[in-house]
This record gives structure tokens, C-alpha cells and sequence, in this order.
């Protein structure tokens, strides 16, 4: 079957037991939406299904092949956005989307980009360094991300933070576009996501003592 899965997931930090027991599937086409208090886990479980942090115990697939075999395969169809911007304060945004894309192996197009960064409302912005833009501005720098690289698998922590109701529907729909054209999204967010985001189920992380 293909898809992300983890399967009987512990997670452990500074000797509380966040989450144990943990399975979840994600497949082409869904919108998995990751909720649950403060301190919960939720940043933890992403960094684990991303392959940034191990479980103390559980197992991890990629298209029914082990992760522990290496995580390239998934590598190369990802992208994490964390809940910090993740941008360099000294670049411009095309600087800082010309830097990702090398990273990721992702063709540059600069007129793309400028597309891009339009559509997030950014026009007359792309020259100045993002430590200049407002929080809201430089988390839709970040965001670009998922209008650059083609990736079936998305794993974004606390993407709409900072976002205003505008930025927040942009993203919503073009998640929403994603998942239709058989796209996988897991998301937290503390705020329900709305209609534009499609259909979506929700994963509820307790907090643990
Ligand atoms: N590297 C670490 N070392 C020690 N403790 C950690 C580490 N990472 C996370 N924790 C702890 O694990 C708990 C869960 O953190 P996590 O960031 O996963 O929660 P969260 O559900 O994402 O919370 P929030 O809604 O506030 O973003 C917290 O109590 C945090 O202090």
C-alpha cells in the first residue's frame, strides 16, 4: 500500500512518556489534521515522520519498505516545513527560495518564483531581506516552498502561524488542490481548519502527565 506509516510509535522526552502506541497512515490523497494541546507531541511526531528525531521504539514505512533502510525515497518526494520560519533574515525571499531549491535538487525559475511570491502577496518584496518583512510576510516566504518543489508528502507544523485570514485561505486552498490531485498533507494547527481546506481527519494527541 502506498503511503507513510507508523506503526506502534513511543515517544519519550526528559522521562515522560508523550505518546505510546502511536500507528497513523498517510496516502496520496488525504489531509491529515494533527491537533492537541501544548506539549503534547505534535512537533515531536512530525520530526519523527520526517526522519529529524528517532522514537524510542516503533516502526516507520515508506511504501511498505522500512525507513530504517534510509529515508531518501521519502526524502525525495517531502517537504517539512517547521513551525519556525525556517528563512535566512539576510537574504531576499528569491534568495532564500534560490538557496532551498539548490538544496532540494529543485529547478530555479525565476520568473516561476516571482509567480509565486505574487500570488502570497508579495509583490515589491522579493529584493529585500526577509528580516525586514512582517512575521505574517516572511512565513509566506516559507510557504513558497509548497508552490516550488513537486513532493507527494507534505509534513507542515503550525504553518498558518502568523497568517492573516487572507494568507490563511490562500494556503488552505492550495492545500486543498494538492490533496485533490492526490497530494498526502499531515498539518497541525491550534485553529480548526475551515472549508477551503477540503476534507481532512483529525488525529487528537492527549496531553500525557
Ligand atoms: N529535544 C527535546 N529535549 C527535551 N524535551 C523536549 C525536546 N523536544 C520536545 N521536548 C518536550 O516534549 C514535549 C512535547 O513537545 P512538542 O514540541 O512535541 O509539543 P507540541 O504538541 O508540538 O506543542 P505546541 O502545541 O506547544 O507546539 C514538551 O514538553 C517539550 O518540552
Amino acid at each position: 500500500m502506498a503511503g507513510l506509516k507508523a506503526d506502534n510509535l513511543t515517544c519519550i522526552k526528559r522521562d515522560r512518556v508523550l505518546f505510546s502506541g502511536l500507528s497513523l497512515s498517510l496516502k496520496p490523497g488525504t489531509l491529515l489534521h494533527l491537533r492537541g494541546p501544548n506539549g503534547a507531541g505534535k512537533t515531536s511526531l512530525l520530526r519523527i515522520l520526517s526522519g529529524l528525531s528517532t522514537p524510542e521504539s516503533g516502526q516507520l514505512y515508506f511504501d511498505n519498505a522500512s525507513l530504517h533502510a534510509g529515508w531518501e525515497p521519502l526524502h525525495q518526494q517531502l517537504i517539512y516545513i517547521g513551525h519556525k520560519a525556517g528563512v535566512n533574515g539576510a537574504l531576499t525571499a528569491l534568495e532564500n527560495l534560490r538557496f532551498w531549491s539548490a538544496q532540494h535538487h529543485s529547478d530555479f525559475d525565476t520568473d516561476h518564483c516571482l509567480t509565486v511570491l505574487a500570488r502570497l502577496g508579495l509583490v515589491g518584496l522579493e529584493d529585500v531581506p526577509v528580516k525586514m518583512l512582517s512575521a505574517g510576510q516572511q512565513r509566506r516566504v516559507a510557504l513558497a516552498r509548497l508552490w516550488l518543489k513537486k513532493a507527494i508528502y507534505w509534513i507542515l507544523d503550525e504553518p498558518f502561524t502568523a497568517l492573516d485570514a487572507e494568507g490563511i485561505n490562500i494556503l488552505e486552498q492550495h492545500m486543498q488542490n494538492h490533496v485533490s490531485n492526490g497530494g498526502a498533507i499531515i498539518t497541525t494547527s491550534h485553529q480548526p481548519l475551515s472549508d477551503s481546506a477540503g476534507p481532512f481527519t483529525e488525529l487528537y494527541l492527549e496531553y500525557n502527565i
